[in-house]
């Protein structure tokens, strides 16, 4: 039982823990000093099973504040070492039977299926059967008394059951209180239906008739609680229930990363139940495992164990519903309603799959269903995005069809965030992989998680008002509600970005291949005229997107191209191929510029290879051919070969004078437009698969975001922004040395891809941009390049340097406090707030206004605490902030290391106690911060480059409105 899953079945363990006083059995009048003396006589508890071969050496058995008891290291352990074991014999068993699960126990295979995420851990009928049967073996050993085998076991069950917060116990749990989380209310009446049955199953046994209610309620809450699952050795449903004295003392731990995770596993050894460490404990730390890979709503419906806490389960979902009326509704978001037919056909390809009430809100849950490819609201958000009735015909299979379930990433469990990144950013097999749709799709799931969002801030607003007591029903209900209302901010903000991520790539003209870049890429090397083409580019483009690395490279080999470059420079070489082999094509229509010069020169080489042939040829026609004609002809090539000799020397010429400085430049501002793409590109992947956090990428030593942008070059480690964009320097610098002054533009180092090296076109003051085109005029980034083009003198005079990226944000005050939004970006993209770019920074709209609004007003720049207008000043975080520093969980969670619990911590609630950490989840958190940032940054340079393709309007428009969401 390494990993067990929560619905496999009843397992774990738990008195309750508030009221109970420590109830091991005691002798009487037995002093201090009672477990040494009795190790050595082995008698007493721990010495009776240790006579019967339980190995318990080197753990204790404390008060673990509100959770009752609790199993603590009594010596250092180190990693995978034993620190208990009990062997079978001491254990109550009771044998799954193998009976075929009932239809409607079987998990639902359909996409739609409503309950496909939900499955409560009784939900099958043998296991339900097997808890009242050990359920009755645990009465018989209580009735029995002291003369039964295992009458000590039962006397570390405490008597107050059930627990408070476990679905049995009385009084029932309020509805209103439920209705604060939508998923506990789903599993807490699944929960309740199946403690009935259990209820129902052992009363009918003999063994009940002897026992009250309560004993009953009891004894089935001690084998909610308290069982494990044992699976033999075999995969799948647990063969085997069984109630394991001693072991089930241990407390339950979620996963999460850092300090607090798990210190234990449970594993069944050939006749011994034990619990291994998973890393090494100190003496003196609790010892955990993990009862069940579930998130907090559920482990309180079997367990009774309340949420610990923002970010502290990784395994921790949240719903979404997607209202029934989406159904209704236009497919790109317009007011007005979907055509009949279409809305017809949307509801039949859903009924097809299972979702059969069209009536009801589906619910659907993140982060497991926003998944990008597979997850459920990806896909059912890209039916929603089709415009008519075929295609929904046409593409319900490809989107719908069941997904098999996805293999654990090696050497990690399969957490609904890891499920996501495994699955990656591209979209089901067969998907037409239009941008245009993909960003209708995203806009669709933003939209909805955004109302589940605001619904749960609501909820998790009124619930905190209240300040609920430590311990309480109420107290359980909102920490489960935070964590769902954390979830559902971020995956509004994913939704956002990937939707944000379309657009720009729909507005670049391409899929993903060659990025955003490409078209820019494209315009650099083709003359203004050859902007036409680019549709037909981008559908080459996108096709090539489709192939694989090897394919491309075999493409490559075959057009005796290089192999060598990543998977967007190989499409881009191909490309490049197409286009200059099919420019030269057509006479009167040759392309000028380089792309020209390259396509004529391959021309003529392919000429001088047909050459021989052709003369040959031209031989045996001029054999045929009357003298006259011949004449004519000769004239005619004769008069060719002069036109030809000129343009020839005239090219040579112009290479000479211009081309070879232009032919230069050209090359680098294309290697740099390449590297920038490859950032982006990075940048937009990384985006894709950031649902779960990538450990390593962005992570300070700090364990946070903080300690990376603040002390300017961590922000370096790794990332592609250092060894793709800027060479040697770190960010600080070369935004610093870059935009001063219009010295070395962006950044000082000779490999500086954004400029820097003597007669770089970025660079300031020469000849560069600034000649060829006026948008970029003048010189550099520095002093005035952007003012024009960019409005009034917001690029220009104070931008990216002296204030704002370094000094006071990229740099010693880190991430938090003032950057990109009061001095830098609100100075130097739009000091008057009037270009359409600066309107973000300044703080009066934009960004703030736009899609990740809501993460930005006083969020993510002043939270470095966030106690104060944290995350969101609207609404929620502010509030369960309070709540969450009264009720014991101190506002750690999201801070910077080694704030949770720092300075304030709550005395004695059982959330005090852990070390300062990050879990995986708020690691997560923090680096999407991070890059949401960086994407913001990056952004701003795709509008830029978008914006001097040309004065194409529908590129301009495109990034204007898009600039209008970005910042
Ligand atoms: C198997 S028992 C663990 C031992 C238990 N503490 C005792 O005193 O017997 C499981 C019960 O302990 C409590 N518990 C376990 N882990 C907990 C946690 N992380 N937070 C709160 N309560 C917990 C819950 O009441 C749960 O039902």
């Amino acid at each position: 039982m390494a990993v067990r899953h929560w619905w496999q079945g009843p397992l774990g363990s738990g008195p309750h823990a508030a009221t109970r006083p420590a109830p091991l059995p005691r002798r009487p009048g037995r002093p201090c000093g009672r477990g040494r003396r009795e190790k050595a006589r082995g008698s007493g508890r721990r010495g009776r099973a240790r006579q019967r071969g339980a190995r318990l050496d080197g753990v204790r058995v404390r008060r673990a504040g509100e959770q009752g008891l609790g199993v603590f290291a009594g010596r250092d352990f180190g990693r995978a070492e034993v620190v208990a074991a009990v062997p079978r014999r001491l254990c109550l068993l009771e044998p799954v039977a193998a009976v075929p699960a009932e239809p409607s126990e079987a998990r639902p295979s359909a996409p739609f299926g409503g309950t496909a995420n939900w499955y409560h851990a009784l939900g099958c009928d043998a296991s339900r059967r097997a808890a009242a049967g050990l359920a009755a073996q645990l009465l018989r050993q209580r009735l029995l008394g002291a003369s039964a085998p295992l009458s000590h076991y039962c006397g570390t069950v405490t008597p107050e059951m059930p627990l408070s917060l476990q679905p049995l116990a009385a009084p029932p749990w309020d509805a209103a209180l439920l209705s604060h989380s939508p998923l506990l209310v789903r599993l807490h009446s699944e929960a309740a239906r199946c403690d009935d049955t259990c209820l129902a199953l052992l009363s009918a046994q003999p063994i009940a008739t002897a026992a009250s209610e309560r004993l009953r309620r009891w004894a089935l809450c001690a084998v909610l609680t308290r069982s494990f699952s044992l699976y033999g050795g075999l995969r799948g449903r647990a063969r085997t229930l069984a109630m394991v004295p001693f072991l089930d003392l241990l407390n339950h731990r979620s996963p999460c990363e850092g300090r607090s995770a798990p210190t234990c596993r449970f594993e069944e050894q050939s006749d011994l139940l034990a619990m291994v460490t998973t890393r090494a404990v100190r003496s003196g730390e609790e010892l955990t495992f993990s009862y069940a890979l579930a998130p907090d709503a559920a482990l309180l419906c079997q367990y009774g164990i309340p949420g610990s806490g923002l970010g502290a389960n990784s395994m921790n979902e949240a719903m979404v519903p997607v209202p029934p009326s989406a159904l209704r509704a236009s497919p790109c978001g317009a007011p007005a309603a979907a055509p009949p037919d279409l809305a017809a056909a949307r509801l039949a390809a859903l009924e097809r799959q299972g979702w059969l009430s069209a009536g009801a809100p589906l619910l659907l849950s993140v982060p497991a269903d926003s998944c990008p490819r597979d997850g459920r609201l990806a896909r059912l958000a890209r039916l929603l995005a089709l415009g008519s009735a075929p295609e929904v015909e046409r593409w319900e299979r490809h989107l719908l069809a069941p997904v098999p379930e996805h293999k654990a990433p090696a050497g990690g469990r399969r957490t609904p965030a890891r499920r996501a990144e495994a699955q990656g950013g591209a979209p089901g097999a067969g998907w037409p992989g239009d941008a245009s749709l993909e960003a209708r799709a995203w806009r669709l799931v933003a939209g909805w998680a955004r109302e589940a969002w605001r619904l749960a801030s609501e909820a998790l607003g009124g619930l905190a008002g209240r300040e609920p007591e430590a311990g309480s029903r109420e107290w359980a209900v909102l920490a489960v509600a935070a964590a769902e209302e954390e979830l559902l901010a971020e995956a509004a903000g994913d939704a956002e970005r990937r939707a944000l991520a379309a657009e720009l790539r729909g507005a670049a003209g391409g899929g993903r291949g060659p990025g955003l870049w490409g078209p820019v890429r494209a315009s650099v090397r083709q003359r203004p005229g050859a902007m036409a083409a680019e549709g037909e580019a981008s559908a080459q483009q996108k096709d090539l997107s489709s192939l694989t690395v090897p394919q491309l490279k075999e493409k490559l080999k075959e057009a005796n191209l290089p192999v060598s470059g990543n998977k967007a420079e190989l499409i881009a070489r191909l490309l490049e191929k197409e286009a200059s082999g099919s420019s030269a094509a057509p006479a009167g229509d040759a392309p000028a510029g380089q792309e020209a010069a390259g396509a004529e020169a391959e021309a003529a080489q392919a000429k001088k290879a047909d050459e021989p042939k052709e003369a040959e040829e031209q031989k045996e026609k001029e054999a045929e051919q009357p003298t006259e004609q011949k004449a004519d002809d000769s004239k005619a090539t004769e008069a060719d070969e002069e036109r030809k000799e000129q343009k020839e020397d005239g090219g040579e010429a112009k290479e000479d004078k211009e081309g070879e400085k232009a032919e230069g430049k050209e090359e680098e501002d294309v290697e740099k437009l390449d590297k920038l793409n490859m950032s982006l590109d990075d940048l937009i992947s990384t985006d894709d698969t950031i649902g779960a956090h990538k450990k390593g990428k962005g992570k300070g030593k700090q364990g946070g975001w903080s300690g990376d942008w603040g002390g300017g070059d961590k922000w370096n480690g790794g990332s592609s922004w250092k060894n793709d964009s800027r060479g040697g320097n770190d960010w600080k610098q070369s935004w610093k040395d870059g935009g001063g002054g219009g010295k070395s533009s962006w950044g000082g180092g000779k490999t500086d891809s954004w400029g820097g090296g003597g007669g770089s076109s970025w660079k300031g003051g020469s000849a560069d941009y600034g000649k060829n085109s006026k948008t970029w005029a003048g010189s550099s980034y520095g002093d005035k390049s952007y003012d024009k083009p960019y409005g009034g003198a917001s690029y220009g005079n104070k931008s990216y340097d002296n204030k704002s990226y370094d000094s006071k944000s990229y740099g010693n005050s880190s991430y938090g406090n003032k950057s990109y939004d009061d001095k830098s970006f609100g100075k130097s993209y739009d000091r008057d707030d009037t270009s359409k770019f600066g309107r973000g920074g300044g703080g009066g709209g934009g960004y703030d206004k736009g899609g990740y609004g809501s993460f930005d007003k006083g969020s993510y720049r002043k939270s470095d605490d966030r106690g104060a207008a944290s995350y969101d000043k609207g609404a929620s975080y502010d509030k369960y902030d309070k709540t969450y520093d009264k009720s014991g969980y101190d506002k750690g969670g999201h801070d910077r290391a080694g704030a949770r619990g720092s300075g304030r911590d709550p005395p004695d609630r059982g959330y005090d106690r852990e070390p300062p950490r990050y879990s995986d989840r708020a690691m997560a958190l923090k680096y999407r911060q991070g890059h949401a940032l960086r994407h913001r940054a990056m952004v701003g340079y795709v509008m830029f480059a978008v914006q001097r393709r040309a004065d194409d309007s529908e590129v301009t428009q495109a990034a204007v409105s898009l600039s209008a969401f970005v910042w």
